[in-house]
């Protein structure tokens, strides 16, 4: 079927080692419209960044299929951004110039790039930092550069792997507010991983719940949200703990498995 900006059918990702078969995912199935949201949870170790992987081409399926925007994924993606729990950001350069690393790497136009780049920058609420070398930037400002960089190319489909898992939590929740404004203002279809519960509802348009390995979905929950969200409002919104306590009881029944 085209149409989806990520289908995966009967997705199954085992590794072998000389030591152990992993399976990692186990038949997954899904398929993501442009412009959704969906937010991955799931125990440690089920298989979340091994399933963002196989989107991403890293990781060959060893059963089902992968096809992003309609084409099979065989080999890794360029067009996608994909934002890790680390910014791997180059230490001796600025702000600026780590963000435009991507357009350096990828040959684009470079009147457009800084433009690009100037837009991100405000979007993100880096202005004034723009010459700031990583070290001098909190973790949440790193992140947002890193943030930046991934989408500099607007990808059309952005891969987030924990991103904010290693800020403290009023940083976390104002990079929430900022992504759900980035993403409503960008219209990028985003797939994240998180372990965070409230983090996937306050974010996802629906939350695909997955078993401990082989990690399969156990379930797909609608965000019955409003598309622009504030911490206070959602926090406060009695369809956030209605879905936020089924999302932790299946999670609690399958640690139990
Ligand atoms: N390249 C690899 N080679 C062998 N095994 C791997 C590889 N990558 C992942 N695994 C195994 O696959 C399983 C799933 O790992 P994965 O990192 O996808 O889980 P996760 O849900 O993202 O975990 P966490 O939430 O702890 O980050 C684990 O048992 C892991 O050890």
């Amino acid at each position: 079927m085209s149409g989806a900006a990520v289908e995966l059918t009967g997705l199954t990702v085992r590794f072998v080692s000389r030591r152990r078969r992993t399976v990692a995912v186990d038949d997954v199935t899904l398929r993501v419209e442009p412009g959704e949201f969906v937010a991955i949870v799931g125990p440690s170790g089920c298989g979340k960044s091994t399933l963002l992987r196989a989107v991403a081409g890293l990781v060959p399926p060893t059963a089902g299929s992968v096809t992003l925007l309609g084409q099979p994924v065989t080999r890794p993606q360029t067009d996608i951004g994909f934002v890790f729990q680390r910014p791997a950001l180059l230490e001796w350069r600025g702000a600026r110039k780590n963000i435009l690393l991507q357009a350096e790497m990828r040959g684009l136009d470079r009147a457009w790039a800084a433009r690009r780049a100037d837009e991100l920058i405000e979007l993100t609420g880096l202005t004034g930092f723009e010459r700031a070398l990583p070290h001098e930037l909190s973790g949440g400002m790193q992140q947002r550069v890193a943030l930046c960089r991934a989408l500099l190319h607007q990808p059309p489909v952005l891969l987030m792997d924990e991103p904010f898992g290693a800020l403290d939590a009023l940083t976390r929740e104002q990079l929430n507010a900022e992504l759900n404004r980035i993403w409503r203002e960008t219209g990028t279809t985003i797939l994240l991983v998180t372990h965070s519960i409230a983090e996937a509802v306050f974010l996802g348009t629906r939350v695909e719940v997955m078993s401990p390995r082989p990690g399969r979905i156990v379930s797909t929950l609608p965000v019955d949200l409003p598309v622009e969200r504030s911490y206070a409002q959602v926090m406060t919104d009695e369809r956030f703990d209605r879905l936020s306590s089924s999302i932790r009881l299946l999670l609690g029944a399958g640690a139990n498995h």
